[in-house]
């Protein structure tokens, strides 16, 4: 049979950015509430495979939820300068025991033109800078772009799962040929 792939994501971004109403938009299944973790999932057939998406949604990051996730979503609200400041820290944060994990950079709300605070330049910037995906969405209105973030994060995180696979391939190739050479050179 078919296996299906888990992939963890990490939802982060200050208050009132629009997490909550992202996650309970996608998911249908809500895995539990353990204190201050809420973990949702959501099973989805992203290019013929069957995806289990799991969601932590939090305000601020662990080292367990550095550890447990497979990508990161940063989400801020184009009206709150403040929250695409908080995104800036945390991935400094995440950069510093995560070098190489798949990060996608949301923009929020934006259906609020009239009370824009930070500008798609500004997000598409830091994005291209920091190899981040960019998206500026509007959770309110449409669950077609918060979906498409979740599915090129997913996108992301596959192609780093096969790349690691590749490399270990290859350092495998290198091992086997320098034990061949180093026997051949001791005989
Ligand atoms: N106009 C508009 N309002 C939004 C949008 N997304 C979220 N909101 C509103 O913004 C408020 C905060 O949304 P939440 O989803 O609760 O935000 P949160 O990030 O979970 O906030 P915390 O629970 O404080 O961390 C709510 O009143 C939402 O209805 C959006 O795209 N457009």
């Amino acid at each position: 049979g078919e296996q299906r792939v888990e992939v963890n994501i990490l939802l982060l971004g200050a208050r009132n950015v629009g997490k909550t109403l992202t996650v309970r938009f996608l998911t249908r299944r809500f895995i539990g509430e353990y204190g201050d973790i809420s973990i949702y999932s959501r099973v989805d057939r992203i290019d013929g495979q069957e995806i289990c998406i799991n969601i932590w949604d939090s305000q601020s990051i662990s080292d367990k939820q550095l550890q447990w996730a497979d990508g990161m979503i940063l989400v801020y609200s184009i009206c709150d300068r403040g929250s695409f400041a908080a995104i800036l820290q945390q991935l400094q944060l995440i950069r510093r025991s995560r070098k190489s994990v798949p990060v996608v950079i949301v923009g929020n709300k934006r259906d609020l033109q009239d009370h824009r605070r930070v500008s798609g330049e500004e997000g598409r910037f830091l994005a291209l800078t920091e190899r981040c995906g960019f998206f500026e969405v509007s959770a309110a209105e449409t669950y077609h772009g918060v979906l498409l973030v979740f599915h090129r994060l997913v996108g992301l995180v596959r192609e780093s799962r096969a790349l690691r696979k590749s490399a270990a391939g290859v350092r495998g190739i290198v091992r086997t040929v320098s034990a061949v050479f180093g026997r051949k050179q001791a005989e």
